[in-house]
């Protein structure tokens, strides 16, 4: 379980662990107030620059709160941010930033590392999470051979190696093409049907509304709907956000259904 709690973050003047006149500087995510249950499917959806990012960083202490707190399983972030990394399992924007070895395996292997896991329990959660992203036998693939959506795939993987309660990714499908979206979404159904807590931050929603259990939709900051996919879709377009056409024409799209780029 992750609770928000009167969540603000500013950047520049006043921002995290900076001096000077709090008012000052952007106002990223602005007094928002959430609750995610375990299990949960959860779109985050807004335009550029409402927060969504900032917003999903705190759950796991990458970036602090100016105001208000975040608890994880119910321990504050701010108190144990290992407990809220392990609990809560982020894959970024850009897979990039966190392959850090060279090779599959050691990639996915890193995180249960440095756990200090012995060597049989970290083959097995390597194992387990090439699995959920249909990568099992991959381990010694070079990074470099990867294509793009195996990278994200690969990020997934590490991710999942900690065992999350909660796997946030930030707009997975960046840079995608449609092959690559349409099995990082069947990965997201199945880390779904296996009570995984998915987080998906995206502006576009046609991949995975199908999906979500709840929208959460964001506009300067704050929680402007948060609502099943149902009744959350009407308000989203005024967040500049992409619905599935099936959802525009206001008909109900079918489970799992993706939509063309
Ligand atoms: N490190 C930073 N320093 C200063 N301002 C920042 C920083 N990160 C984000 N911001 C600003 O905070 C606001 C929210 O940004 P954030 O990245 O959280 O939004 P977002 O919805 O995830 O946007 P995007 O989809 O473009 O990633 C924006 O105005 C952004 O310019």
């Amino acid at each position: 379980m992750i609770d928000v709690d009167g969540l603000t973050v500013r950047y520049g003047g006043g921002g995290p662990g900076a001096e000077g006149d709090p008012d000052s500087g952007v106002v990223a995510v602005d007094d928002v107030s959430l609750s995610l249950p375990d299990g949960e499917f959860v779109a985050i959806a807004g335009a550029n620059g409402s927060g969504k990012t900032t917003l999903v960083r705190t759950f796991n202490g990458l970036v602090d709160p100016d105001e208000g707190a975040v608890a994880v399983n119910g321990t504050p972030v701010a108190d144990d941010a290992l407990a809220a990394r392990t609990a809560v399992g982020m894959v970024f924007q850009d897979p990039r930033d966190q392959i850090v070895s060279a090779t599959v395996g050691g990639d996915v292997a890193f995180g249960p590392e440095n756990l200090g896991l012995d060597r049989a329990e970290i083959d097995r959660r390597v194992d387990a999470a090439l699995d959920a992203v249909n990568m099992r036998g991959r381990g010694d693939d070079r990074i470099a051979s990867l294509s793009g959506g195996e990278r994200e795939r690969v990020a997934i993987a590490g991710a999942l190696a900690m065992e999350p309660d909660h796997l946030v990714l930030d707009e997975p499908f960046t840079g995608l093409d449609e092959p690559a979206r349409r099995s990082v979404v069947a990965r997201l159904r199945d880390l779904r049907a296996d009570g995984v807590g998915v987080v998906v931050v995206t502006h576009d929603l046609r991949d995975v509304l199908a999906l979500a259990d709840r929208v959460v939709g964001l506009a300067d900051g704050r929680v402007a709907v948060d609502a099943p996919p149902e009744r959350a879709v009407a308000d989203l377009p005024g967040l500049d956000v992409r619905v599935p056409a099936a959802f525009e024409a206001g008909q109900d799209p079918s489970p799992g259904r993706t939509e063309p780029p």
